[in-house]
C-alpha cells in the first residue's frame, strides 16, 4: 500500500527529496528506479564509503580512534571488522558516527551542488540515517521505504549472508521503521514482490512530476523567489520614474 500525505504537502517541494528507510528496507531499490527515471540520486552510502578510503581525513579520525586492528594489511579499513565493532556496541557505533558525521553531510552537500550545477532540477537525495542524523529538514518530501520486521531481517539475511542475531542487532541500530513511517510525507510499503514496488514507484513519480497549482507554486520555494523578484524590481521601477 502507498500513502501520500496531502498533495499540498507533497507539493511544498524543494527540488531535494529525501529518500530513505531501515537497512535492507530497498532504498537502494528505490532509488535506482529513479535513477531509471532520469532523477540523478546523492547515496549517501557511497560518500560514507569515500569518507573511509586508504589516506581520506575520516580514515585518518577512523583509524585514530578504533587502533591499527581495523585495518586490511593493503590498509584499507577492514568493513565487516568495523562493522562488528559498530553494530555490537551502542558507544563504539556513537563514537564512529560522530566521527564521520561532518565528513558525510559536507560530502553530501557537495554532491547536492554539483547536482545543480549540471542543471538538475530534481535530485533524491538517499540517506539510510536521515532522521537520525537531524537531515530530514533539508529534504522535502520525504519518501520512506516500509517494509516489516520480518521481511527486512529475511533479506538482510539473504542478501548479506547474515545469522538473525548480527541482522537483528544492525536492525536495532536504526530509529524503529515505524516512527520513521510517521514522519514521512510519502511510504512506499515494500513486503510485497518488485512489481508491487514498481506500481507504487509510478504512482509517486507522477504525483512528484504533477504540474504546480498556482497556489502550491506561491507556497513553494520557487514562487518565494518570484515574490522577491517582483518586489525588488517594483521597487527598482518606482524609484527610477519618482524622479
Ligand atoms: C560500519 C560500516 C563500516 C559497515 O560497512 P558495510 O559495508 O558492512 O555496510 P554499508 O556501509 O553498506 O551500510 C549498510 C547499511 O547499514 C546501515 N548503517 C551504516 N552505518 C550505520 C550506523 N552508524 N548506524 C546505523 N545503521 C548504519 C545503513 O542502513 C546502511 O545503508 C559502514 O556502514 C560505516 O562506515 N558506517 C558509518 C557511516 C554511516 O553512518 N553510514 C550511513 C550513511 S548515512
Ligand atoms: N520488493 C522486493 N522483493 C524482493 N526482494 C527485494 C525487494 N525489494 C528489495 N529486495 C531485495 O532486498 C535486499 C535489500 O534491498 P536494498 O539493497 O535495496 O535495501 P537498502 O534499503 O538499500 O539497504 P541498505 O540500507 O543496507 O543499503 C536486496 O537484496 C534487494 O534485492
Amino acid at each position: 500500500m502507498l500513502r501520500i500525505c496531502s498533495s499540498d504537502c507533497l507539493r511544498l517541494a524543494s527540488s531535494s527529496y529525501g529518500l530513505t528507510g531501515g537497512i535492507a528496507s530497498g532504498k537502494s531499490t528505490v532509488s535506482n528506479l529513479f535513477k531509471a527515471s532520469g532523477i540523478p540520486v546523492v547515496d549517501a552510502d557511497v560518500i560514507a564509503r569515500n569518507v573511509l578510503k586508504k589516506g581520506s581525513g575520516g580514515w585518518k579520525r577512523v583509524v585514530a580512534a578504533f587502533g591499527e586492528e581495523i585495518l586490511l594489511p593493503s590498509r584499507e579499513v577492514d568493513r565487516p571488522k568495523l562493522a562488528h565493532m559498530v553494530f555490537s556496541s551502542d558507544s563504539n557505533r556513537q563514537l564512529l558516527n560522530k566521527l564521520m558525521a561532518p565528513y558525510i553531510s559536507t560530502g553530501i552537500f557537495l554532491e547536492i551542488l554539483k547536482q545543480w550545477g549540471k542543471g538538475a532540477k530534481v535530485i533524491v537525495v538517499d540517506i539510510p540515517l536521515l532522521f537520525e542524523a537531524k537531515m530530514d529538514k533539508w529534504t522535502k518530501p520525504i519518501v520512506v521505504v516500509w517494509v516489516s520486521r520480518e521481511t527486512q531481517l529475511k533479506r538482510l539475511m539473504e542478501r548479506d549472508g547474515l545469522s538473525r542475531e548480527d541482522a537483528g542487532s544492525r536492525v536495532m541500530a536504526q530509529m524503529s521503521l515505524d516512527l520513521k513511517r510517521c514522519k514521512a510525507d510519502v511510504v512506499i510499503e515494500n513486503n510485497g514482490d518488485l512489481d508491487h514496488l514498481d506500481q507504487q514507484f509510478s504512482m509517486v513519480l507522477s504525483e512528484i512530476r504533477r504540474p504546480l497549482t498556482w497556489t502550491e507554486f506561491w507556497r513553494s520555494r520557487q514562487g518565494a523567489f518570484s515574490v522577491l523578484g517582483l518586489v525588488t524590481s517594483g521597487l527598482f521601477f518606482c524609484k527610477r520614474f519618482s524622479y
